[in-house]
């Protein structure tokens, strides 16, 4: 079994990681018969690879796809392998010396895990599964209702509001929806209902708002700024509402240098109410962390939209718990749901006949009030998401704010990329000025550059992101709008980068986007605006490990919004094409969606949808 792995990770077909735990746990299990000792192996190597993968587990049902076209096993045959029957994996994995508690892998349910990694969903599924208080409040009801005042039909079920009494009530809620769905406009009104509550009762409540990202931190504190601008709430209310939101691992406290926070299980955060924006992007691994610092008597929000890209390590946290919005409240929540909103949810909305704790912690907001009946960017993403690639093709004729072209019209692409980065590098030209304006000018720099954004799928080849990168650059220098002698070297005035790695000392962490730009004295600096809201400068030389950013990833791109989004596609599939992938991409565009891809390619992509192993569904089904 390890000639065979060692075959197979010299032809980087699993990662050297993947090997070298075989190896190890192959010695580990010595005592083990030949047979199962072999089996052992085979599968330490897969549920190593699995988790480079995305999956949280090797799920045994779906080892097919191990042996499928891409796959790592490909042209190989699992009868012709050197391993004990089939049917008789789960007696020798029970068996083994390496599987089971206290041991490095654990085999549950069909799937064989990493031990840390069945700890991390079993940790998951029991802090999250918390029962709903189900019981009737008045009070409650006509405090939603002074904050959801009806506005036109009110038979139609206003599912912001439902979404506060969800989390109002429940000690863990999940209120997930696409962009625009007003998910930061019903937990400010939540956490406004939630410090009248408290000041009722002469108390004062420690809220704290996080996302996984420093750009998603940022974007919620300018969102939440927003919806409090917007909202009439009383000053004493709006003063007790944080504005500053920080990034989750800042919140736990990193220790530099380990893989461990300040706060956990034993060292808990201080806090009432925790509200985790950009939730989709969270890790298992992460997402159990969290959960363990958690106080017991806090209140934890959870923001996401179930449909955008998966989290970046392995998990679909947010995917697996939200797929219980299927199942409907149970007999007694639909009830209370209806007294507390007005809403008949008994008999307009799906009722679980059996009803499960998770399922009654959740809410999906329906509605888009930033895509109304005229945006096509709206009508692309419902198409996309519910995999429909046959009622795309009419949407480009219908409306304006969608444009598909093919690959090669390079010209198009060219005039875009000379408008959308166009404005910026004039405005850079400008007379700088000087003290707080010349951080003024920088934020408009910023601000303007961060309107116009290329997003693609794949880092390499000529529709990656290191090729389209070179390519705007030639067309920028063409126009003068940026010099690329190479007396500058690589930091031209006007160069925007990525920060792709954690800087806790500098302040500067992987996502940040900076411009560099000449200071007051003509030197070259790069600036940043960061989560705290301020204008930040480094020199180049400072700089963490970055890339330049006219073209990012759509990974990359979760987070963030763009007034005009170009999405490019390449011309072969391949495994990362996803219907999520299209989707987030699509959802990052906020006026206008120009995409640059082959149709077939983008039909195929849209019909693959991604499903991570995972036994956190079944885990949270059983509360
Ligand atoms: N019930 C409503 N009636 C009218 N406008 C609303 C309503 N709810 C939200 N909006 C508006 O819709 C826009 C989007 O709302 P909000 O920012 O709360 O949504 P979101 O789901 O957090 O969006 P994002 O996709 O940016 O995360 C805002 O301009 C907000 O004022």
């Amino acid at each position: 079994m390890l000639a065979l792995l060692n075959e197979l990770h010299r032809a980087n077909k699993i990662r050297p990681l993947d090997y070298y735990f075989a190896q190890l746990i192959n010695e580990l299990s010595q005592q083990d018969d030949d047979d199962t000792q072999a089996l052992a192996t085979f599968c330490a190597a897969f549920a190593s690879y699995e988790l480079g993968q995305g999956h949280v587990c090797f799920d045994l049902a779906h080892i097919d796809k191990l042996f499928a076209s891409g796959g790592p096993l490909q042209g190989y045959e699992l009868d012709k392998l050197a391993l004990p029957p089939r049917a008789s994996w789960p007696q020798h994995l029970a068996a083994s010396q390496v599987v089971g508690d206290g041991r490095p892998m654990q085999f549950e349910l069909g799937r064989v895990y990493l031990s840390r990694y069945q700890q991390f969903e079993q940790q998951v599924s029991q802090r999250l599964a918390v029962p709903a208080n189900i019981s009737n409040s008045a009070t409650l009801a006509s405090a939603l209702a002074e904050l959801f005042a009806e506005r036109g039909n009110s038979n139609e079920i206003n599912w912001q509001k439902v979404a506060a009494a969800v989390a109002a009530t429940s000690p863990i809620s999940v209120i997930s929806g696409g962009p625009g769905t007003g998910k930061t406009t019903t937990v400010t009104k939540l956490l406004a209902l939630l410090i009248m509550q408290a000041q009722q009762q002469e108390q004062s409540l420690d809220i704290r708002l996080v996302a996984p990202t420093g750009k998603a931190a940022a974007r919620l504190t300018a969102s939440i700024g927003g919806a409090l601008a917007s909202l009439k709430l009383s000053e004493q209310v709006t003063q007790a509402i944080p504005v500053q939101a920080s990034t989750i691992h800042r919140l736990l406290g990193v220790i530099p240098g380990r893989n461990e926070f300040r706060h956990h299980q034993e060292n808990l955060l201080h806090l009432d109410v925790l509200v985790v924006d950009e939730a989709s992007m969270v890790d298992l691994s992460l997402m159990a962390r969290l959960l363990a610092a958690l106080p017991a008597s806090a209140k934890l929000i959870l923001l996401g939209d179930k449909d955008q890209l998966a989290s970046v390590e392995a998990g679909s946290v947010l995917g697996d718990i939200c797929s219980f919005v299927e199942q409907g409240y149970s007999q007694g929540r639909a009830k209370q749901l209806a007294q507390l909103t007005g809403f008949d949810l008994v008999h307009h909305h799906k009722v679980s006949a059996a009803p499960c704790v998770m399922a009654d912690n959740i809410c999906q907001l329906q509605k888009s009030y930033r895509f109304n009946e005229n945006s096509g960017i709206g009508f692309l993403a419902r198409a996309v998401n519910v995999g429909r690639a046959e009622q795309i093709p009419p949407l480009w004729d219908k409306f304006a704010d969608i444009e598909l072209f093919a690959l090669d019209q390079q010209e198009q692409l060219k005039a875009m990329v000379l408008a959308g980065y166009g404005c910026y590098l004039e405005l850079l030209k400008q007379t700088s000025a000087t003290g707080a304006r010349f951080d003024e000018h920088v934020r408009q720099i910023l601000e303007s550059f961060n309107r116009f954004k290329l997003l693609v799928a794949l880092r390499e080849g000529s529709y990656g992101v290191a090729g389209l990168n070179e390519q705007v650059e030639n067309w920028l220098s063409e126009k003068n709008l940026i010099s690329l002698n190479q007396d500058n070297g690589p930091w031209y005035i006007g160069r925007p980068v990525m920060i792709s790695q954690n800087d806790h000392q500098a302040g500067l962490f992987n996502g940040d986007i900076g411009v560099c730009l000449a200071n007051e004295s003509g030197d070259k600096r790069i600036y940043f605006e960061l989560a705290d809201g301020k204008v930040h400068h480094f020199l180049p030389s400072r700089l963490p490990t970055h890339q330049t950013v006219f073209a990012m990833t759509v990974h990359k791109s979760q987070g963030s919004e763009f007034d005009h989004t170009v999405m490019m596609l390449p011309e072969a599939m391949n495994p990362v094409l996803t219907r999520e992938l299209v989707y987030t991409g699509i959802t990052r565009a906020k006026k206008k969606l120009s995409l640059f891809a082959p149709v077939h390619i983008l039909n195929q992509a849209v019909r693959q949808k991604t499903q991570r192993a995972s036994g956190l569904i079944e885990r949270l089904a059983a509360k």
